[in-house]
């Protein structure tokens, strides 16, 4: 139910609506036999804790693998922001979402490369906005690249192969806000999917679970935990890496008792530059899976509109 990129955005924001109401509109129920049982009996996943300071080490890249080629989520923690840092995003993000409705719709907000960045689209009226989430999509860039080569190796590969294949990486962060809901058991607040992306860095809110992850067919519940950012390899890590490394298929629901906030910072190549499966992982006994690809952010909300899933026209 969070307001998604634009494309999704229903007639009213979700915000308005659970302000407004207490009935969930038509719309927004899930048709394919919701379960019931969504929360309680969902199991808490391991964290995957991928600790940052260590991440050249061989034990650290071999639990990264494993998050790799088994969930293809992972929790980065020691990456350098400290939890105040983090908590005063989360602060900034309240903040936005208290805005009046025509600062907010003006929000979806490309952060790199920097010149695509329109500044004045960006809230005024909070001082420390621009400030806070500046500084924390630079740390974020850095921790792309550190995370990129940290792949790269944990799939035993030379370190700047995945860092070159992706290119110069766009960046669109975006705020989502999750309303409780009357309705948790039949209404998601986001309905399962994958990123269109290489990976994606998530902030989560720091007391209210929701987000789940699929694995071999069964759902589990993602961790809060406040200090660390919880990473999920998109389609294109996916197509980059031959298959080897798996998309986290995820959704996020929603409950009666609180809201939530995230902050996901979607990382993407270059769109004007194909990008494919890396060579270093074609051979006899792994043929190319997927074609190269240009622009897929476009192919993948083409497909998300129709509840399809853009790897699989990627599929050779
Ligand atoms: O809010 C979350 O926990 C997940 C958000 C998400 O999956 C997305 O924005 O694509
Ligand atoms: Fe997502």
């Amino acid at each position: 139910m969070a307001a998604s990129f634009e494309a999704e955005l229903p007639s009213k924001p979700v915000q308005e609506i659970a302000q407004s109401t207490k009935e969930v509109p038509e719309r927004f129920i899930h048709k394919n036999g919701y379960p019931q049982d969504i929360h309680d009996s969902v199991p808490l996943m391991d964290p995957l804790l991928i600790d940052l300071s260590l991440i050249s080490t061989e034990a650290e890249l071999q639990k990264l693998q494993f998050a790799l080629t088994s969930w293809g989520c992972f929790q980065v923690i020691n990456h350098g922001m400290t939890s105040s840092f983090l908590d005063e995003v989360r602060h900034v993000a309240e903040q936005f979402f208290a805005l009046p409705l025509e600062e907010k719709q003006k929000l979806y907000l490309t952060v790199y490369p920097e010149d695509l960045r329109k500044l004045n689209f960006w809230p005024e009226n909070l001082p420390r906005f621009r400030e806070v989430v500046l500084e924390y999509v630079t740390n974020l860039k850095i921790m792309l690249e550190v995370i990129l080569k940290a792949i790269a190796r944990a799939l035993t590969l030379e370190e700047n192969c995945f860092l070159n294949e992706h290119g110069e990486a766009t960046m669109i962060a975006r705020f989502n806000f999750y309303p409780s809901c009357p309705a948790p058991q039949r209404v998601f607040g986001l309905k399962p999917h994958g990123d269109g992306t290489t990976i994606t860095m998530l902030l989560q809110d720091k007391e209210v679970e929701g987000l789940q992850v699929l694995k071999d067919d069964n759902w589990f519940r993602v961790p809060v935990i406040p200090h660390a950012i919880f990473i999920n390899a998109g389609d294109l890590a996916e197509i980059m890496s031959n298959g080897i490394i798996r998309t986290a298929v995820h959704r996020v629901v929603t409950n009666s008792e609180r809201e939530r906030i995230s902050l996901a910072v979607f990382c993407l190549p270059n769109p004007d530059a194909e990008t494919g499966p890396l060579n270093e992982l074609i051979n006899a006994d792994r043929p190319q899976m997927y074609k190269k690809v240009k622009n897929y952010i476009e192919l993948f909300f083409q497909h998300y509109q129709l509840g399809q899933r853009a790897i699989d026209v990627a599929k050779l």
